[in-house]
């Protein structure tokens, strides 16, 4: 009897995870961007485990990231974030959505950088605003002017995520079209490395 031929879904998510290997996938980027949402598609579509650092951080802090940031300060909440980032990282493969201000901390960026294959969720400001304006979980966003911030945010965030080895444009489409044009960025991504 013949093999049952794979289907192009079963191919693209067999050739993103051979293309990952025991790397971990990161996936940084603004708030709203997708990150938690899209990354655990894409985790489960791979079939390696899921953390989100934001959720890692409340569980071991036993606190919300607004009451931390309230309690502590922003210093103190990266500092936290980089050590769990540094843990979570340790050993792969898994998918880490990180928090929006990951990897624009200098030592947090050097533990993603070493720690697998980043990928930058990029989005224009309306689809990110469309996505946080429901919520007032972000205290960077308790401001007078909440879209303003974001847009400052983004002016001066942007060109460090583009340091991130992949770039993937978030659109305001369904997540889990977003999981799959993420996988199909990781195979682009190894031909490119394997070419050079
Ligand atoms: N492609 C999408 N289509 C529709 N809704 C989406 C999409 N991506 C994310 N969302 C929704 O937008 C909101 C924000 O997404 P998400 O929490 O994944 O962002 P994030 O990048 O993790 O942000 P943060 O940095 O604050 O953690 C969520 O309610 C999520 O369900
Ligand atoms: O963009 C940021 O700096 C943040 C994003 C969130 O994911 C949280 O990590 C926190 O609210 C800070
Ligand atoms: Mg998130």
């Amino acid at each position: 009897m013949s093999e049952p031929l794979l289907t192009v879904a079963d191919s693209l998510k067999d050739r993103a995870r051979a293309a990952l290997g025991s790397r971990n996938l990161i996936l940084v980027g603004l708030m709203g961007a997708g990150k938690s949402a899209v990354g655990r598609i894409v985790a489960s579509q791979l079939a390696i485990p899921f953390v989100d650092s934001d959720l890692e951080i409340e569980r071991v802090s036993r606190m919300t990231i607004p009451e931390l940031f309230a309690a502590y300060g922003e210093e103190e909440f990266r500092a936290l974030e980089t050590r769990v980032m540094k843990r979570l990282l340790k050993s792969g493969p898994r998918v880490v959505s990180t928090g929006g201000g990951a990897f624009i901390n200098e030592r947090t960026r050097k533990h993603i950088k070493k720690g697998g294959l980043s990928v930058w969720l990029k989005a224009d400001l309306d689809v990110l605003w469309e996505r946080v304006n429901k919520r007032d979980t972000r205290p960077l966003l308790k401001t007078e002017n909440p879209k303003q911030t974001l847009e400052n945010l983004m002016n001066a965030r942007y060109p460090i995520y583009a340091q991130a080895d992949i770039t993937v444009l978030s659109r305001d489409v369904r997540k889990e079209i977003m999981a799959d044009e993420v996988l199909k960025a990781m195979i682009e991504a190894q031909k490119e490395s394997a070419a050079s």
